[in-house]
């Protein structure tokens, strides 16, 4: 199949769709949820009213001029300069708000707010959880089943625990507990079972995506793959900055790892995998790439060459996705390996669904016969691989 190359972006310019209300409604309630978390001062309180302001009715600015990366945005608002949020691509106006988001509160400026990452108490508040117990159970029991199960059990724990990420909590209050689909709308397991054959070895990168109730069975899925022999090393990729209010950054990989191993029945599994950051067996990279409103069509050399490294990269989540394949209205049916043609090195998708982009998935149209729900709420789930 020919893949169209003027599949047109996504926008937000509808109103009461899904992706104006991400920016109409989602947005100004993370503004208002950070806004409560802290007491912040009165010129940070002047800034994320500003941003709430702009989030709803704004046009692209520049970033501050003495802001750190305000040559790379610079180039990145070129196009968009003056036109309101809604009408630039969703994915461009999701990644502007973010980093909007880290300059009203000072993240990067000197003073007592530097750094501080301003979803900390949501994810402290999930990783405290006592319901967590269970599932951390769950995942220390995925060592003890025989090896043929252990991939299967890790990936779909990994997968799953994409479902219901703190953004999506805070509009959705009932994406954590709706039951999921048991059917995948593509499932390329088989391949990703062959890829990551016990004994086979290599490096695998696994960019993950939320911290938490996620990046907890992503742990779980690196220990499986070292200790099967279905890779010798992993190159685990977190975010360099506090992003999309759940995603994993350094420190919540060791909140994760803490929490694993207070845990009587998963300490074990926190001990090996401190041993295999240890000795190097886990290496964690914190790429800026996940941080821009690019896509892998535009991944950097450096980052483009560890992928190409790899015998496999697994890409997480529906940002991933969506920076991946491209977040365009594609045909359903378009083939995944043709948009991921570009892409340096195999690649497979891990994702929930909780946005419109989807390729790789001729029945779609039999599905929205019963309303499009499917694709946004995190209900469904896909496994996509291209060698
Ligand atoms: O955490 P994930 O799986 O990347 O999902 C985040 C998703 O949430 C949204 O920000 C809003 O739904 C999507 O745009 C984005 O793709």
């Amino acid at each position: 199949m020919q893949v169209d190359p003027g599949a047109p972006p996504i926008l937000s310019n509808v109103p009461g769709s899904f992706t104006w209300k991400v920016l109409h409604e989602r947005h100004p309630a993370i503004i208002d949820q950070v806004a409560a978390a802290f007491p912040y001062p009165p010129h940070i309180r002047a800034a994320l009213d500003r941003l709430r302001r702009d989030a709803v009715s704004g046009v692209v600015e520049p970033l501050p001029a003495d802001a750190h990366d305000a040559a790379d945005w610079t180039r990145w608002s070129a196009p968009y300069l003056g036109m309101s949020w809604y009408d630039v691509p969703f994915l461009w106006a999701e990644n502007y708000f973010y980093r909007r988001l880290l300059d009203a509160i000072g993240y990067f400026r000197p003073g007592p707010w530097r750094g501080l990452d301003p979803f900390e108490p949501q994810k402290n508040a999930e990783l405290a959880d006592p319901a967590l117990d269970a599932d951390l159970a769950g995942l220390a029991r995925i060592a003890d089943l025989p090896p043929d199960e252990q991939l299967t059990a890790a990936v779909d724990a990994a997968l799953w625990g994409n479902r219901a990420d703190l953004a999506t909590r805070l509009s959705d209050p009932e994406a954590e507990h709706r039951k999921h689909a048991s059917d995948l709308v593509a499932d390329d397991s088989a391949a990703l079972h062959e890829i990551l054959a016990p004994g086979t070895g290599g490096t695998v990168c696994l960019v993950a995506d939320n911290a938490g109730r996620e990046l907890l069975p992503d742990l779980a899925l690196v220990d499986v793959l070292l200790h099967g022999g279905r890779a010798d090393r992993v190159e685990l990729h977190l975010k360099p900055l506090p992003y999309f209010v759940s995603d994993a950054t350094g420190r919540d990989l060791l909140a994760c790892l803490h929490r694993l191993a207070a845990h009587e029945a998963s300490a074990p599994l926190a001990g090996r995998l401190r041993a295999a950051l240890g000795d190097g067996r886990l290496e964690l990279a914190v790429p800026g790439f996940y941080c821009t409103p690019l896509t892998y069509a535009e991944l950097p050399g450096g980052l483009a060459a560890r992928f190409r490294a790899a015998k496999l990269t697994v890409v997480k989540g529906d940002l991933h996705y969506r920076r991946l394949v491209g977040d365009r209205h594609w045909p359903a049916a378009t083939p995944f390996e043709a948009v991921t043609e570009g892409f340096p090195g195999a690649v497979a998708a891990l994702r929930t669904l909780k946005s419109e982009v989807l390729v790789g998935v001729p029945d779609a149209a039999a599905r929205d016969a019963a309303g499009e729900q499917w694709r946004l709420n995190g209900t469904h789930g896909l496994i996509q691989v291209r060698r």
